[in-house]
């Protein structure tokens, strides 16, 4: 067949359209919240629901048997999270559960595809603007039909970098985020930004309006239709360590170029974060 995920693709828009309508509807009532591994990680009655109304959906399009699913708030039910090669689905379906917690206008809903571990496509829908970011690999990156491109800037001195940081508040590792903060404040560069949604940063990286994102200790589900989005719009995905991007690491810069990337991996003081792959006997509480 010569282009097998084309259907697959257009139904994951759909799905992430109707999904994100979903989120700005209860967005409109009271939201009920509980936490997750820490205090600060919070999730709701819409997440689960949500993810449920996605994956419902696929499976129905799809089959039950022949793909597998990788979701934000099933792996938190103790599904497997292991990126085999059959047709996998990658799913979060509230990036930026605190954002809207809070009514802070950026939250999205990420879908991606992976094929043999490869990446074929990703969509993310940032719901409260309204705008549909979507790639496939090697056609390009879009939001809504507008094609997307990184920014130019080679000059670090000249970028806006985005960081976030996380859900793990031990204080050893808020240090290290801070100090890294610190030290790429200080090269100095324009700005440093971030939206609460690893997916939105990923598509401002993808639009040109900064220069790069990086974070330790997001999962799978954050970044993988983003790392689809920014490859295709022309930039570079690396990890931490300026060592190839793994999606299941933890860990990731992605940026308009490998200049910017291999800057800021300069000053990244790097923690550990347990791969969402690790046996599930040997993950910690
Ligand atoms: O809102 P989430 O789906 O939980 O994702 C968050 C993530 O938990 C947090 O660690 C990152 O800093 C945010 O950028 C994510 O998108
Ligand atoms: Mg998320």
């Amino acid at each position: 067949m010569e282009d097998p995920w084309q259907e697959a693709y257009d139904f994951a828009v759909e799905v992430a359209r109707g999904a994100g309508a979903v989120i700005r509807k209860a967005a409109e009532s009271e939201i009920k919240v509980s936490t997750k591994s820490s205090t600060v990680d919070l999730v709701t009655k819409t997440d689960e629901r949500v993810e449920k109304i996605i994956i419902g959906s696929l499976k129905e399009q799809f089959g039950e048997g022949t793909h597998c699913f990788i979701g934000e708030e099933s792996v938190a039910n103790g599904e497997s999270c292991n990126l085999t090669d059959k047709p996998t689905w990658i799913i979060d379906p509230v990036d930026g559960t605190t954002n809207f917690v809070h009514g802070f206008p950026f939250v999205a809903v990420s879908i991606a595809f992976a094929v043999n571990k490869q990446l074929e496509f990703g969509v993310i829908y940032s719901c409260l603007e309204d705008k549909m970011y979507r790639a496939r690999r090697g056609k390009g990156a879009f939001c809504d039909d507008e094609p997307l491109a990184v920014s130019d800037v080679a000059d670090i001195h000249k970028s806006i970098i985005i960081s976030e940081h996380g859900t793990d508040r031990s204080p050893e590792k808020v240090k290290k985020i801070f100090s890294t903060m610190q030290k790429i404040l200080c090269i100095p560069v324009h700005g440093l930004r971030g939206s609460g949604t690893a997916a939105t940063n990923m598509c401002l990286v993808a639009s040109g309006a900064v220069e790069a994102f990086f974070e330790i200790g997001i999962h799978c589900w954050d970044i993988a239709a983003g790392a689809v989005i920014v490859k295709e719009a022309g930039g570079v995905l690396l990890d931490v360590d300026g060592g190839p991007f793994d999606l299941m690491s933890r860990r990731m810069v992605s940026a308009n170029n490998e200049t910017i990337a291999r800057r800021i991996i300069k000053e990244i003081e790097i923690f550990d974060s347990e791969r969402d792959d690790a046996p599930v006997q040997k993950k910690k509480k």
